[in-house]
């Protein structure tokens, strides 16, 4: 089999970008065996500069500077400190453009921009970062392979390949709780499902300093557990507020549920003016307090909320480990559909932008 050449912009060294880049070096002979792809990762960009190289730069040269926690844009030949992630974009033309840039969810930027420009200018992307989606759902989708909703990509997909191509594919699933499939789950294996409600633990550093207070550990210890496992935003506030949690929820809304939401539809109370006690007494009772993503159908539309919850110990959400998020689905003939997955760390997401990278790959060749 020729290997298929694409052509990789990575956005956002941290937690997620630098497992990224770990993953892609481990597994390069492995995906070109399996499926015929060879990634190169012709440019990098992290909060000041950019490091490039036509030729595919050194996976293994980036991952130890990053590890070193050296800027990349100090590279010799390289490096370069003055370049932004919309400059490289428009320099290099990637086939994909990974963003795993901070999460803002005032103006999306930097990763706003950067999705706009590459969606703009034809390239494939492949999201971490949900602000953006968070934000402007339908101004993105509407650029991208995505416009007339999930059912319709592979509708038209049959009857207009031509039509297809000069859409660049938007894919997203480490948005919605790193590797857990909510998109996957909701767009393709409840096709047809009439879904009535949708709950959900979005939020790994919630479900964390919930779990460890209720063993006696502090509110803070426990945050900084999270945030040393790199699973906290880099604003950690955005976890703990339950907004993070609420951009996933509207991201599933408009994506899954095919309601056109924005976050002030939801309504939003965080975990952190939570008592130890109002954690550990749900426990006594047989119960467990939970940060509960709902999307409830109430006649035509979706109800959204993110809210502490107190679920009974058989609920799937209660049953969750520190480390796991989930999801369940009811529909009117799939009665309930649950998946967990644990995410102990950034790894998890950084599989999901490789999967979505090879869902892009796999349309592309029609395989
Ligand atoms: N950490 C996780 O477990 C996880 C899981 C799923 C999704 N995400 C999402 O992935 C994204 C990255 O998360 P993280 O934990 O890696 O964050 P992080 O804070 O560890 O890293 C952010 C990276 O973005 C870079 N950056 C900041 N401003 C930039 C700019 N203007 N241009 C280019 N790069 C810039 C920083 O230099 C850094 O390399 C976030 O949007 C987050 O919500 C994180
Ligand atoms: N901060 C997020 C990372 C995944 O988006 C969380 O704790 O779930």
């Amino acid at each position: 089999m020729t290997p298929t050449l694409y052509r990789i912009a990575l956005m956002g060294l941290g937690n997620v970008g630098s497992a990224v880049l770990a993953i892609l070096h481990r597994e390069q002979d492995s995906l070109l065996k399996r499926y015929g792809v060879r990634f190169c990762v012709v440019g990098v960009a992290e909060w000041g500069g950019c490091a490039i190289d036509e030729n595919g730069l050194d996976l293994e040269l980036l991952l130890a500077t990053l590890q070193a926690k050296r800027p990349i844009a100090s590279l010799p030949g390289i490096g370069r400190p003055d370049m932004q992630g919309i400059e490289l974009l428009e320099l290099l033309s990637p086939d994909i453009v990974l963003e795993a840039t901070p999460v803002n969810l005032h103006d999306g930027q930097p990763g706003l921009g950067i999705v706009t420009t590459a969606l703009q200018q034809g390239i494939h992307v492949v999201l971490a970062n949900k602000g953006p989606l968070a934000l402007v759902y339908g101004q993105l989708a509407a650029l991208s392979d995505l416009r007339l909703g999930w059912g319709s990509v592979y509708n038209e997909k049959a009857s207009a390949d031509i039509a297809q191509k000069i859409y660049p594919k938007l894919r997203f699933s480490a948005c919605v709780a790193g590797a857990l499939p909510t998109i996957n789950l909701g767009c393709r294996d409840l096709a047809g499902c009439n879904i009535l409600r949708l709950e959900a633990v979005f939020n790994g550093t919630t479900q964390y300093i919930l779990r460890a207070m209720e063993t006696g550990q502090s509110y803070e210890t426990a945050l900084l557990d999270a945030q040393r496992r790199g699973i906290a935003e880099t604003d950690p506030s955005l976890d703990v507020d339950g907004l993070d949690a609420a951009a996933k929820l509207v991201i599933t809304a408009n994506a899954v549920l095919g309601q056109a939401s924005q976050l002030s539809d939801v309504n939003v109370q965080g975990i952190r003016t939570l008592s130890q006690d109002s954690v550990q007494q749900p426990l006594k009772d047989g119960n467990r307090m939970v940060l509960v993503c709902l999307a409830e159908r109430i006649g035509e539309s979706y109800q959204l909320s993110v809210q502490p919850t107190v679920l009974p110990l058989d609920h799937p959400l209660a049953r969750l480990t520190p480390d796991e998020m989930g999801v369940v689905f009811y529909t009117q003939d799939v009665e309930r559909l649950s998946s967990a997955s644990s995410e102990p760390g950034a790894a998890p997401a950084a599989a999901a932008m490789l999967r979505d990278m090879l869902d892009i790959i796999r349309s592309d060749k029609h395989i």
